[in-house]
């Protein structure tokens, strides 16, 4: 018997399971780099560079930097074939369910024009769609049509203009900007992990992101963006905070946006994203509910020092308050977050493509659990 099987580790935390060069998880340190960047240097780089980095692992030229925008925005828009498709889709429909159903449907280039290769062409061409089928998704929520896009130098300009049909001002890229970097890379998380598992079998990359923003959707790991802000909606002031979380310590329910498998200190994401919170959310209602996740963060951090633990806020904690400030709904933020992480997904499949085996492990038979 191995030594992993003697560890009885189901949940495979702390289990090595491969390696990769795109980012590193510090969880000690409380550091995250991408390519071995640490991404306090790269949140206020231009997206398309990061992106390009985690994607190829060097930094590309200006010229570069052009060409990668302009794809992601012509693959923004969306043809006749896929209006259609969103037009057939139930309504009510979890967006994050939408993206993971749409994402095998979509018609992809016969041939590269980037010259990158056609499975990163492929992949490229999903993470343009990613952001045309959300905002034109939100528009059919309200009885609207597809918005067309309205630029091909900046593609968070070009998405906000989709979603809220109308320009956004300057601030509101830069912020979407730095909050989408963040969200980028992560390692084995269990999403990516999926899409390497799906990958393994030979599946296209189109499966391979459909299986991770499937894994993503869920609320112990992306879908926790969501819970985080509504649980917030929900206690409604940061007074309730400290009563909230003790009833739910003492129930047993998880905070959400609290705790990481692998940070033991504070994720790197959240110290960014709570100040930029701070700076965007300066009216009243906006202002009251990123003071009750302050008040909610304090209170769980208490609670848990008085068992002789500690906890700290993930990546999820404060992205909400980020995305509220820019008008996206909370049933939108895991879309967002996938959105962001497909440039991971992508970088991980044309990396463990390179050198892959069938990802299977063992299960010991045990005719006792039924
Ligand atoms: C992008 C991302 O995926 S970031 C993660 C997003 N997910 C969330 O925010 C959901 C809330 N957090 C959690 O559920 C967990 O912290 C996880 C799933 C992220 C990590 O979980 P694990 O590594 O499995 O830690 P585990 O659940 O074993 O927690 C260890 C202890 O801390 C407690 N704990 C951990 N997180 C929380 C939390 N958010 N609220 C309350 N208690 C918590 C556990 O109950 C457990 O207590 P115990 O030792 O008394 O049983
Ligand atoms: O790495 C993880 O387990 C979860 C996470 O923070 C991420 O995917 O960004």
């Amino acid at each position: 018997m191995n030594q992993q099987m003697t560890m009885e580790s189901f949940d495979l935390a702390g289990v090595i399971v491969g390696e990769t060069a795109i980012s590193d998880v510090d969880g000690e340190a409380g550091r995250l780099s991408y390519r071995g960047v640490d991404i306090v240097d790269l949140v206020e780089r231009p997206f398309a560079e990061v992106a390009w980095l985690v994607l190829f692992g060097e930094r590309p030229d200006s010229a570069q930097q052009q060409q990668l925008t302009r794809f992601l925005c012509a693959h923004a828009e969306l043809d006749q074939r896929e209006r259609a498709l969103l037009a057939e889709l139930p309504s009510g429909l979890h967006p994050m369910l939408v993206l993971q159903g749409l994402v095998p449907l979509i018609e992809l280039p016969t041939e590269q024009s980037l010259g990158l290769g056609l499975d990163a062409e492929h992949g490229l061409a999903l993470a343009g769609k990613l952001s045309g089928l959300i905002a034109a998704y939100y528009r059919r929520e309200q009885g609207l049509e597809p918005a067309a896009n309205t630029s091909d130098t900046d593609f968070h300009y070009n998405f906000l203009s989709l979603f809220h049909g109308e320009a956004p001002d300057a601030d509101a890229v830069r912020m979407l900007d730095a909050a989408q970097i963040l969200q980028m890379e992560h390692s084995f998380n269990a999403g990516t992990f999926a899409g390497r598992v799906c990958a393994s079998t030979l599946a296209p990359i189109q499966s391979s992101i459909s299986a991770s923003i499937g894994t993503l959707y869920g609320r112990l790991h992306g879908g926790a963006d969501q819970a985080a802000l509504e649980m917030a909606q929900a206690i409604g002031h940061p007074e309730q905070a400290a009563e909230y979380v003790h009833r739910c310590l003492a129930d047993k329910v998880k905070i959400m946006g609290m705790g990481h498998r692998e940070y033991r200190t504070v994720d790197p994401r959240a110290k960014l994203l709570k100040p930029m919170a701070m700076q965007l959310c300066r009216e009243p209602q906006s202002r009251q509910l990123l003071e009750t996740l302050v008040a909610v963060e304090a209170a769980c951090q208490a609670e848990f020092a008085e068992r002789g633990k500690e906890i700290w806020a993930n990546v999820e904690f404060y992205k909400g308050a980020v995305f509220h400030s820019l008008g996206i709904p909370s049933h939108f933020f895991t879309a967002m977050f996938a959105m962001a992480r497909v440039y991971g997904y992508i970088a991980h499949f044309l990396e463990f493509s390179r050198d892959s085996r069938l990802i299977r492990p063992r299960a010991r038979y045990n005719p006792n659990l039924d």
